[in-house]
């Protein structure tokens, strides 16, 4: 945000606008409390938040077909999509659930968050069993983006799934990406390959979103979303729930969106525009230490406690690299990502 001083007349408007939302949501809230009172709502159920468009929500009952326009208790704030929570349906006269109120959240097994305008980081979705970190030949991976991906997903607690995409112009061989991929599946990641060129191109993807909730990330160009345009074929689901809201003039700034894919055995995908530039959030020293999963023996073993991995006597890292437990390039990578934050 700019630093440019707010006039008195534009800070007068700011807050009496802040003053007219925080009024509309006692009044709601109000409303809901009555209703819970007048047992107008039915019993609480256990749900998923799929969207959220600020204090509205789409919550699909466990089990259900069908999403909820539902808000929220006043003292229920940052929501975010793939959250679990409690909630309580309304229904009409003959019986069709019509909204719902969302009254609690279930505790989450982790959080994805990105720097808002301020740089400030805010959650955008939650409760996801993997990242897939796509890449390809073309636009080829710049040295240390895949490190960097890792990295940033290690930091998440969330489990980071390489993805390379576009195999069908992979040299007969395999090539370079190939060789580098073997590295990365030694260190223990899952990889995948695909391509959208082929019919069968997607039958390992599908087999690895199978059973669990996913977001998909990479670098601008790598397929993304011709993957996703090939696992979620309805184009109606993805367009038609936006349409529908437009048309109504709601607010549509939906930060992430909760997918069932009609082409894997209960999986799940979240996506929105901010979770696929995932990757460019900050991170400090000791974090990216520990993002390099091989390098987890060895932290904690220099001679010095304040050790920086550099030329100190006894680092316990530059040992590993040196009987090669750490692969050269890793390490070169680690030290590129370190360097690079004090430029940030
Ligand atoms: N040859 C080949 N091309 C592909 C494949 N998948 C996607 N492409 C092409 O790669 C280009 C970029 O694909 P997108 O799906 O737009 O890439 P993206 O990662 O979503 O890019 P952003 O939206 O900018 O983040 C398009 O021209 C696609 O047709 C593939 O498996 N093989
Ligand atoms: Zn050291």
């Amino acid at each position: 945000m700019s630093k440019r001083k707010l006039s008195r007349q534009q800070r007068w408007r700011i807050e009496k606008i802040q003053a007219e939302r925080s009024r509309r949501a006692e009044q709601r809230d109000a409303k809901d409390s009555h209703k819970l009172a007048a047992g107008e709502y039915g019993p609480e159920r256990p749900g998923r938040v799929i969207a959220h468009y600020g204090r509205t929500l789409d919550v699909q009952g466990d089990g259900s077909e069908t999403s909820v326009r539902c808000h929220l208790r006043a003292n229920l704030e940052g929501l975010v999509t793939g959250d679990r929570v409690i909630w309580r349906a309304a229904q009409d006269a003959e019986g069709n659930v019509v909204e719902g109120v969302v009254v609690a959240r279930s505790e989450r097994q982790n959080v994805l968050e990105r720097p808002d305008a301020r740089g400030q980081l805010k959650p955008v979705a939650a409760n996801i069993d993997q990242i897939l970190i796509v890449f390809a030949v073309e636009p080829a991976p710049h040295p240390n983006l895949i490190d960097r991906y890792l990295v940033a997903a290690e930091a998440t607690g969330i489990a980071p799934v390489l993805v390379l995409n576009k195999i069908d112009l992979l040299p007969e061989s395999g090539g370079e990406l190939r060789a580098l991929l073997a590295r990365y599946e030694a260190l223990g990641y899952p990889v995948v390959a695909t391509t959208t060129a082929r019919e069968a191109g997607l039958d390992d993807l599908l087999a690895r979103l199978a059973g669990r909730t996913s977001v998909f990330v990479g670098q601008s160009g790598v397929g993304k979303s011709s993957l996703i345009d090939r696992l979620l074929p309805e184009e109606s689901l993805r367009i038609g729930e936006l349409s529908k809201d437009s048309r109504k003039g709601t607010h549509t700034t939906t930060t992430a969106r909760l997918y069932r894919l009609p082409t894997a055995d209960d999986a799940e995908l979240i996506d929105s525009p901010g979770i696929r530039e995932f990757g460019l959030i900050h991170l400090d020293e000791q974090q990216v230490a520990e993002g390099f999963i091989e390098f987890r023996d060895f932290l904690g073993r220099c001679r010095f406690r304040d050790c920086r991995h550099r030329q100190e006597p006894g680092c316990a890292l530059l040992e590993a690299v040196e009987r090669g437990d750490i692969h050269p390039e890793r390490f070169a990578s680690y030290r590129h990502i370190v360097d690079s934050l004090s430029e940030t």
